[in-house]
């Protein structure tokens, strides 16, 4: 039915443990959820068999998804997309993309699908990024961003990028990838909101254990409760 595009103002701030816990709270709440990584760069080797890392952790959050049918391009070197498909000699044809996330929708209540890295990420040799794929599916955003120190930044450049685009952007949520400065990070919050007069759904705290997390319900319960989710309007 519907589609969010969960997408990043960097890499490693946090968007596959946003999309597990995103997947999470809408199984609870009885919605059909599916996540979906079209893109994978960085494959991890198990037991001889390249796998997705980013499935791995949406596979805790809800253990019966089909690895095949939530990612389209699994890329070897961890790098950016279009490098690793280069080192392949591997095209990534965003129109597959896009036919399997209406695929998906099909299928589905909700589809959330996780980005690559930052926004302005190239898929191809020819600059195509993460940011037109989004464009063109024609996809909602929610943007991770990280709580601390240099966000700011980050976060309404990439506001400022997906404006430019003429892409919906349906709020944000920070993740505390570290323990930061409270202070800072509050402030960050605040100021975020007002610059970009985008709702800032929540901030995910620090997680000791990412691993253990969804076998954890009250932590989990305790974590979804602290984000605003029920105000994500797509
Ligand atoms: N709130 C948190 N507390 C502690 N560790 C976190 C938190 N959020 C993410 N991490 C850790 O930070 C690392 C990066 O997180 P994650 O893989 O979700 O980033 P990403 O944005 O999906 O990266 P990529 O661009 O590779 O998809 C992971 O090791 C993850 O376990
Ligand atoms: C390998 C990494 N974990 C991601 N999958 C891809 C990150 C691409 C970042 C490209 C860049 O912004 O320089
Ligand atoms: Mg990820």
């Amino acid at each position: 039915m519907v589609s969010l595009f969960i997408a990043g103002t960097d890499t490693d701030v946090g968007k596959t443990v946003v999309t597990a816990l995103l997947t999470a709270y809408f199984h609870k709440k009885g919605e059909k959820v599916i996540p979906y990584k079209p893109v994978q760069s960085g494959a991890l080797e198990v037991e001889g068999k390249l796998v997705a890392p980013d499935i791995q952790i949406y596979k805790q959050a809800l253990p019966e998804l089909n690895e095949k049918a939530i990612n389209t391009y699994l890329l070897k070197k961890a790098s950016s997309p279009h490098l690793a498909a280069r080192e392949e000699n591997i095209h990534i044809y965003p129109s597959v993309i896009i036919e399997h996330i209406k695929l998906l929708e099909k299928e589905h209540d909700i589809v959330l699908v996780e980005g690559a890295g930052g926004l302005i990420v190239p898929l191809s040799d020819d600059g195509y990024s993460i940011i037109h794929l989004i464009k063109d599916a024609n996809i909602p955003v929610l943007l991770v961003a990280r709580a601390g120190l240099g966000t700011i930044n980050h976060t309404i450049l990439s506001v400022m990028a997906m404006r430019e685009a003429g892409i919906k952007v349906a709020g944000i949520i920070m993740n505390r990838v570290t323990k930061g400065d409270q202070l800072i990070e509050q402030d960050n919050r605040k100021m975020i909101e007002k610059i970009t007069n985008i709702p800032v759904f929540g901030v995910v705290p620090y997680i000791e254990n990412v691993e253990k997390l969804f076998q954890d319900d009250d932590l989990l319960n305790e974590i979804l409760s602290s984000l605003q989710l029920k105000e994500i309007r797509i």
